[in-house]
């Protein structure tokens, strides 16, 4: 049985994924938190999972680089910089970052790159998601991937399109541009909304997560693929071939 060892093991993620990962024909190897030693863990598992903080993704990949551990990194709040260290990663190890490991999120981010590239910049986007009281980032790494695919089919990219920060007296919209509103409170798994706005009509496409052993199941599904792969960085839709 593949041995996984998890970055961030007694939070709600990591909670999640100890439950599954028996059902998945894996075994759990450990896990560290705040304080764990990242190093011992690489040696002793086939492939690390790491639901955990930006914080920590520094010293987790310099782990995993001198194990040669291939690495599932489901933590979003990322950086330009942690890009950059998943990039490097990748040129020794098999790396799989994602903002979003559920089956759902990764068919619709293609459904979005479709709708954008189909629909002319006439039509406004906007993505609102709501999260639970305890998410610390925002705009969430799903509505940034989201945002993405939506560049990407527009052919521009995110950054030249995105606006989060909405308050106060904004002006009017301008043409082109990608909005982002973020809900938090209650127990929220993840709620995505993904809205083409037109003159007279509106499309609107989204996702629920009803719970996180969705996250789960996709986050191990990946990491137990990614082992044995060479060297690269990899994605959901490699994964599960939608
Ligand atoms: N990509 C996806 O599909 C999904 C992504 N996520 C993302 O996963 C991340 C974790 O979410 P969630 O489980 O809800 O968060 P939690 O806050 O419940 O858990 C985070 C865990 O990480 C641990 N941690 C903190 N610092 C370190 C460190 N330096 N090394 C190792 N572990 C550390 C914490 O330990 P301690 O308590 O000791 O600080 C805690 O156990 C978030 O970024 C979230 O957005 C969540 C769901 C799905
Ligand atoms: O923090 C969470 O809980 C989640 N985080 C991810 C995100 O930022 O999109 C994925 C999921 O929505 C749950």
């Amino acid at each position: 049985m593949t041995a996984i060892g998890i970055i961030g093991s007694a939070g709600r993620m990591g909670q999640a994924l100890a439950v599954a990962v028996p059902d998945l024909g894996a075994t759990l190897i450990g896990g560290i938190d705040a304080g764990g030693d990242p190093v011992s863990l690489a040696h002793d598992a086939a492939v690390l999972i790491d639901f955990s903080t930006p914080a920590a993704l520094e010293r987790t990949l310099a782990a995993a680089r001198s194990a040669r551990t291939p690495i599932l990194i489901g933590t979003t709040g990322l950086s330009t910089t942690h890009h950059a260290l998943i990039d490097a990663a990748a040129g020794e190890i098999a790396v799989l970052q994602t903002g979003n490991v559920s089956l759902g999120v990764t068919l619709l981010a293609k459904l979005v790159r479709d709708a954008a590239a189909r629909l002319g910049p006439e039509w406004d986007i906007e993505i609102a998601e709501m999260h639970h009281r305890h998410k610390v980032d925002a705009p969430s790494g799903t509505a940034l991937l989201l945002g993405e695919a939506a560049a990407a089919g527009r052919g521009i990219t995110l950054a030249e399109a995105k606006v989060a920060d909405r308050a106060g007296l904004t002006g009017a919209r301008s043409e082109g541009t990608i909005g982002f509103a973020s809900l938090r409170g209650g127990s929220v798994a993840g709620d995505h909304l993904v809205i083409f706005a037109g003159e007279g009509e509106r499309i609107e496409i989204g996702h629920r997560a009803e719970n996180r052993a969705i996250f789960a199941r996709g986050a191990i599904t990946a990491a137990l693929w990614l082992v044995g792969k060479p060297a690269g960085r990899y994605s959901m839709e490699q994964v599960l071939g939608v």
